[in-house]
């Protein structure tokens, strides 16, 4: 098993439910932990049949580009639910923040974790 981990992937998308925020679309930063089994990668070192890191990614961004949420939850949920629907992912963790979203404080993020 190994962790692949996808760091700081920002994204502007319509989140949130106020007035403004369904008009303008906002950064979201997102950060994945994904558990896989990496034996086959580590004994072939060949790209085929791996867990692609760069393929789920790429998903991740465009489901989060098109959607158009009113609660942080949810769209942490959608992100969770597509990287599980992988067989290969054992463990999964999603965290999304939304920078600034709160006048006083940084960021606010939530955290959803599934494992099977
Ligand atoms: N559990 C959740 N609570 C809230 C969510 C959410 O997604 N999940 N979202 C919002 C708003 O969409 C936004 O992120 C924050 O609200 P806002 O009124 O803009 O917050 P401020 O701190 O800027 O409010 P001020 O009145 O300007 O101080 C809210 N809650």
């Amino acid at each position: 098993m190994a962790l692949i981990r996808i760091k700081d992937l920002l994204i502007r998308t319509i989140i949130g439910f106020n007035p403004d925020e369904r008009k303008n679309r906002q950064d979201v930063l997102i950060n994945i932990e994904i558990e896989v089994d990496t034996q086959k990668a580590i004994e072939t070192d060949e790209s085929e049949g791996i867990y692609d890191y760069k393929a789920i990614t790429k998903q991740v961004i465009s489901l989060v580009q098109e959607s158009e949420f009113n609660l942080l939850e949810r769209l942490t949920h959608e992100i969770l639910s597509l990287i599980m629907k992988d067989e290969r992912v054992m463990r999964a963790r999603v965290e999304v923040d939304k920078p600034h979203a709160l006048r006083f404080a940084e960021s606010v993020s939530v955290v959803m974790e599934d494992e099977r």
